[in-house]
């Protein structure tokens, strides 16, 4: 048996504290497999306690198949929890502590054969009747998730059961999970702070930040598609390019996009999306471009709806089927505060103060700014007074290429912008284009 679990403006203030979540709605469909990702804090545990009803709701509702639920007892919800720590009983063996929840249910009957099933499904049949000390770390989350299986539950709640594992066995236990899961056709709703393991395990992804919900979308439309700049760096390795820019666009001459030291020229006859833009002419906005929104090759190889830009390289990061090229553009990065600290920084060889000193130079040497009517405070090319120069680093523009691609660091290299990945966040963090109503291209 499955069901569907609905949640209406569900929110949790625990005493004392802020609002953990906050009016989250969400409507999940029986079988689905649905990821709560977020950073840590950020209310999705309480989400999931909330469900199993090992956390009173301060507002809204929780419904069971439509039925009104909040104040059904946890036992009753025919649900099973599976936690990061493996909470398995020290003192009974696999066979045993399996089949706990069976014998605490139905104390005289036999349960061994729905245990030895278990255990087949789950490959430990061969160590039922070990003790949990005995077992790897990756077998012993198996052993937990049997217990949670054996009962046959209508829903599946997992808060970061992997998380104490090792990549390797992450990665293994990550595809065994999709598998079994989609075979018991059982509603899961999982909990993670990766965004790899949410993309890749779930049917949809849930996105938080400070309790309240971003965004909701199958992994493909939360990538492509996210509702806001920090739904967009949360999502994808390496992260997004989001840098400080500002939209000119006089009535007589073509729109661009300034980043500070260069522009973004948008070519004429404007795609739908980027005609939206007129508006936020003169207004500070964040422009996003995903690491493979951008190649190097110069202006005479661009293809439709590829702009050209220029970049001084910084290094390049070898990483067996590509290579991270990381460039300096002039550009100031935007800052998603609730992620900046998880930023991977510049490479080692960056933080040496006189190459740092030298790439700064370089960059400053990279086309001056001209004159423009965005120019001003907001625009970027700030002096050296100003606290925004601090925010100037080497680095702004993070580029996959092939992995035989070989740069000289400190080489000023041209680079091909594709305009049909380019995104404009405004100064809220609302993704504006490609425009909030359309997700061009996704199902084609
Ligand atoms: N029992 C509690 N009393 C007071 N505050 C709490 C309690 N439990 C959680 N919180 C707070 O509620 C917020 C959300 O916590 P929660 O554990 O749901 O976040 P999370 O996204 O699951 O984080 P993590 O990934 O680190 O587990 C946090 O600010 C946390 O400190």
């Amino acid at each position: 048996m499955t069901r569907a679990v609905s949640l209406r403006g569900l929110s949790k203030t625990y005493a004392r504290a802020a609002t953990a979540v906050d009016r989250f709605s969400l409507d999940i469909a029986p079988g689905e497999f649905l990821v709560l990702l977020g950073p840590s804090g950020c209310g999705k545990s309480t989400v999931l306690r909330m469900i199993a009803g090992l956390e009173d709701i301060t507002e809204g509702e929780l419904l069971l198949d439509g039925e009104y639920a909040n104040d059904v007892p946890p036992r009753e919800r025919g649900m099973a929890m599976v936690f990061q720590s493996f909470a398995l009983y020290p003192n009974l063996t696999n066979r045993h502590n399996i089949g706990f929840p069976l014998k605490v249910q139905y104390p005289h009957e036999d349960h061994s054969a729905r245990i030895e099933a278990t255990a087949r499904m789950l490959g430990i049949d061969d160590t039922l009747d070990s003790y949990p000390n005995q077992l790897s770390g990756g077998e012993r989350q198996r052993v937990a998730m049997g217990r949670a299986i054996s009962r046959r539950p209508s829903v599946f709640l997992m808060d970061e059961p992997l998380s104490n594992l090792d990549a390797k066995l992450r990665n293994h236990l990550r595809a065994e999970i999709a598998q079994l899961t989609d075979e018991l056709g059982v509603t899961t709703i999982y909990v993670t702070h990766d965004q790899a393991e949410a993309m890749s395990l779930g049917d949809r992804v849930a996105v938080m930040r400070a309790g309240v919900l971003q965004q909701v979308s199958t992994p493909r439309e939360t990538y492509a598609v996210p509702a806001n700049v920090f739904v967009a760096a949360f999502i994808g390795t390496p992260r997004i390019n989001l840098l400080q820019a500002v939209v000119h666009a006089p009535l007589a001459e073509r729109m661009c996009i300034d980043l500070g030291r260069q522009r973004l020229p948008l070519p004429e006859p404007l795609s739908h999306d980027l005609q939206l833009l007129r508006i936020q002419q003169g207004r500070p906005v964040v422009v996003g471009l995903r690491p493979e929104a951008a190649r190097i090759a110069p202006p005479s190889h661009a293809r439709p709806g590829e702009v050209p830009l220029t970049g001084i390289v910084e290094h390049t990061e070898y990483q067996g089927h590509e290579a991270l090229v990381h460039l300096n553009t002039g550009s100031r990065r935007a800052v998603v505060p609730d992620l900046e600290s998880a930023r991977p920084g510049p490479g080692p060889g960056s933080r040496a103060p006189g190459r740092l000193g030298r790439i700064k130079e370089r960059a400053g040497a990279l086309a001056k700014p001209r004159s423009s009517a965005a120019d001003g405070p907001e625009a970027g090319a700030p002096d050296a007074h100003t606290p925004e120069r601090a925010t100037i680093r080497a680095g702004d523009l993070v580029l996959r290429t092939g992995p035989d691609t070989r740069l000289r660091t400190g080489a000023q290299v041209p680079l091909l912008v594709d305009l049909g990945q380019l995104y404009v966040f405004d100064h809220r963090g609302r993704r504006i284009c490609p425009a909030p109503t359309e997700i061009p291209g996704l199902y084609e």
